[in-house]
């Protein structure tokens, strides 16, 4: 499907489970579009950055003010016309459609692997309060990009320059899911 029109300045949220390399891909992704790059976490309440470090998964509750603060990030992005790359896990479809209701022109870039990959991507990194315990409930809590969404799914388990050269090349021709 071919988006009806595409804003000059992209506001994007690269999503995905923890480990999925949204922070990775984001900033380069905002780079190559030539947008500022915010991190999701670095908007989260502490409460919440504790919760998951203690071995605790967030619930809706948790994150309703958060994506909240991330919707209207992103809209002043849109409203400003700078565009944006947020890095959110944006797990369910509700999440994605609450921050749509704000951000209207946000584009989804699903970062998209198997428990494996995922797995050896969270054990291989050092310093990060996630812990991979919390890996299987933020599997069993995603629901993925569908069709009638706004965004691409990109598969990573490749390298990162080919990740990011797909979603480039994807995003940039309007192409969606
Ligand atoms: N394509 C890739 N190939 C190899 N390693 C990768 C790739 N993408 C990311 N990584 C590595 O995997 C780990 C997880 O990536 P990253 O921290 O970007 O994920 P994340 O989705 O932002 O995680 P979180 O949501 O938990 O913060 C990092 O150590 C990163 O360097
Ligand atoms: O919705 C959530 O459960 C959270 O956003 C998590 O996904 C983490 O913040 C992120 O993945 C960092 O590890």
């Amino acid at each position: 499907m071919t988006a009806p029109s595409q804003p000059e300045a992209p506001v994007v949220i690269v999503m995905g489970v923890s480990g999925s390399g949204k922070s990775t891909i984001g900033v380069l992704l905002a780079r190559d579009l030539g947008v500022s790059f915010t991190d999701a976490d670095d908007l989260h309440p502490i409460a919440n950055i504790e919760k998951m470090a203690s071995g605790v998964p967030l619930d809706d509750d948790d994150r309703r003010p958060w994506l909240e603060t991330v919707g209207a990030t992103l809209a002043e992005a849109e409203r400003a016309g700078t565009g944006l790359v947020i890095a959110c896990s944006a797990l369910k479809r509700a999440y994605r459609e609450t921050i749509l209701g704000q951000a209207p022109q946000t584009r989804f870039v699903h970062l998209h692997g198997t428990r494996e990959v995922l797995a050896a991507r969270t054990e291989g990194r050092t310093g990060h309060f996630m812990p991979t315990s919390l890996l299987d409930s933020q599997l069993a809590t995603l629901e993925e990009l569908e069709p009638d969404e706004p965004g691409i799914v990109v598969d990573i388990d490749r390298p990162v320059g080919e990740i990011l050269a797909d979603a480039v090349s994807r995003l940039t021709t309007g192409q969606s899911t």
